[in-house]
């Protein structure tokens, strides 16, 4: 089998690990969208949503209906598109793929989930878990991992396949092979260097781009695919174990264990109906190189095994084991988030990085309009608007300033101070971040505007990012990162995370809000110590669903006058 099990052919350059996927876009000042339709979840006929075996490429341009398109100077609160829960896609031309949780219409590729937390409470990128699967050829070592995948039920997998490493072959070498006489078997016919390169950087959670390989040309495609780093990484190829440096990038080996007789009659099959062959080439590929680089190369790999899968994908006991193990790990790793956040930092005095406004009566005051439950809609944004520029405003005073000198109309010198940066870009957390921008365009002439999008899985509970649109040179830029309200602080980490791995200084970095509950000041300080933190105020407490006590209610539903739902921070 060749690459990961998503879509084909798509060339997107290098960007940092949270990029989870791109689109071109014809203002190349901003970085490329990561497009992961919120609006298109598919019931996969249980109820649940079904999740990306892999994170990959968006190959075209998905234009949902809310305001996500571009960052945009000026916001009014227009009411957002909210999620459909599709029961069946109904056109011709639109398929859906439960397992690997991809829409496919006309050329665009839809995912149905975004990508959950790459790192841990501490904020810190968590490696993910490899996993070799190693075994004959037509073993049944990709049905395996295709198992393990839909057992795993974590949403961000990575497949990768060994296949991908075949050797650019010579003339002379493309000859042999077409009469069934190169050996493609051998550990030569592969290209370990870039192979350990790749798994490298998918264990940093870094993008690579993958060679895609043609069984029937004998050749790498000239496209690339581009993969992600994952919660869960899954390598698998008849030489899997064969490289000692590979090795050591495994966290668990699989060795898939099949008779010879079953794997010949399975590759007859699968390359006569797929890869173009006939049956006397199959057979002579076989005798003469297949099964001896079998006895030679692979079976003595089988002693790096740490769990031997005899029969292949139909062994149901051998699967349950390994996805039970991986459980394990990943709960170790930290990967459950959210749930780690809320029982985290009870009691511990507030960091030096959290900035409260005064609590003035005007601040007070603007807080009893929005907090009120009987508050009108109208007023509700209009006490809003009010209290959220006063909150930029305040995290505005926080850059740096400089002494500067002015003549004033009489003639006479003034000494004043004046913002030490002009590269000062908002980034809003959608959806209620967003209606923080228009505060912040207001008081800053030129700013630039970043969007970020996360939900919160409703199977998991943990924040996932669907959506990403941000300056390219965001780096060089004082941030603001916006959202109306935060409570365990999960989405504001995410967000904070994007950012960094964009390469912006967290000192760089301000968190504005209207209201936080404590546990996500702790949460948010106690990752990113030096990311200053406003608010305009301070709520002691968080439900057991996550929200905020006492609270404002759903920020975004009452600013966008939308019906209340569990799918909205
Ligand atoms: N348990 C099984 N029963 C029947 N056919 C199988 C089974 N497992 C795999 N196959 C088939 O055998 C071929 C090779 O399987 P695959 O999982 O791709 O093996 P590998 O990745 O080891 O080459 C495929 O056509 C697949 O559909
Ligand atoms: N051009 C090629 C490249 C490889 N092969 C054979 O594929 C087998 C590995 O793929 P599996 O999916 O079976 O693991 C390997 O045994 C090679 O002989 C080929 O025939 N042509």
């Amino acid at each position: 089998m060749s690459v990961s099990s998503s879509t084909q052919g798509k060339q997107v350059k290098f960007y940092p690990s949270s990029s989870a996927s791109s689109d071109s876009d014809d203002r190349s000042d901003l970085t490329e969208p990561l497009y992961i339709d919120p609006n298109l979840y598919v019931d996969i006929g249980n109820g649940d949503y079904c999740c990306p075996a892999s994170p990959t490429t968006v190959p075209g341009r998905i234009v949902s209906s809310n305001s996500l398109e571009s960052p945009a100077r000026t916001t009014t609160p227009t009411r957002p598109a909210r999620r459909q829960r599709t029961t069946s896609v109904n056109s011709q031309s639109t398929t859906a793929n439960p397992a690997e949780c991809i829409i496919r219409a006309n050329n665009r590729t839809i995912y149905t989930a975004g990508r959950p937390p790459w790192y841990n409470c501490a904020g810190q990128q968590v490696e993910p878990f490899v996993i070799g699967v190693c075994g004959g050829s037509a073993s049944g070592k990709t049905t395996v991992a295709q198992k393990i995948i839909e057992s795993l039920s974590v949403p961000w997998v990575t497949l990768l396949s060994m296949d991908c490493f075949y050797k650019i072959l010579t003339e002379k070498q493309h000859e042999q092979a077409l009469l069934n006489e190169y050996n493609f078997d051998h550990p030569d016919a592969f290209d370990i260097d870039l192979l350990v390169e790749v798994l490298t950087k998918l264990k940093e959670g870094r993008m690579v781009e993958v060679p895609i390989y043609n069984f029937v040309t004998h050749s790498r495609e000239s496209k690339t695919k581009t993969m992600y780093g994952a919660n869960v990484i899954i390598f698998e190829g008849i030489l899997a174990f064969h490289s000692t440096e590979v090795l050591k990038l495994l966290d668990m080996k699989v060795f898939v264990d099949t008779d010879a007789d079953i794997r010949l009659a399975r590759r007859l099959k699968r390359d006569i109906s797929q890869r173009g062959r006939d049956l006397s080439g199959v057979l002579k590929q076989y005798l003469t190189m297949v099964k001896p680089s079998y006895a030679n190369y692979i079976a003595p790999t089988m002693a790096h095994a740490d769990i031997i899968v005899p029969r292949g994908g139909e062994n149901k006991v051998a699967i349950h084991l390994i996805v039970q193990h991986v459980h394990t790990q990943l709960q170790l790793r930290g990967f459950k988030l959210r749930e780690t956040l809320v029982n985290s930092y009870k009691d511990q005095p507030m960091p030096d990085s959290l900035h409260l406004l005064p609590p003035t009566p005007q601040i007070k005051g603007l807080h009893t309009f929005i907090r009120c439950r009987g508050t009108s809609r109208d007023e509700f944004i209009f006490y809003s608007k009010r209290l959220i520029r006063l909150v930029i405003e305040y995290a505005l005073s926080l850059f740096p300033f400089k002494t500067t000198t002015v003549e004033t109309p009489q003639g006479v010198l003034y000494e004043g101070k004046r913002m030490g940066s002009r590269k000062i870009c908002g980034v809003s957390i959608l959806r209620a971040g967003e209606t923080m921008e228009q505060a912040i365009c207001d008081v800053c002439k030129d700013i630039r505007i970043g969007k970020i999008l996360i939900q919160t899985n409703r199977n998991t509970g943990e924040p996932e990012l669907y959506y990403l649109r941000l300056p390219k040179d965001i780096k060089d830029y004082k941030v603001i990162l916006m959202d109306a309200t935060v409570a365990t602080g999960a989405a504001a980490m995410m967000a904070l995370r994007v950012l960094l791995d964009h390469d912006v200084p967290e000192e760089n970095i301000i968190l504005a809000s209207l209201l936080m509950a404590e546990i996500g000041v702790h949460s948010i300080a106690y990752a990113f110590p030096k990311v200053r933190i406003v608010t305009s105020a301070l709520d002691p407490e968080v439900n057991e669903k996550f929200y905020v006590i006492p609270g404002i209610g759903n920020f975004g539903d009452r600013y966008f006058g939308t019906e209340p739902s569990d799918d909205y921070l």
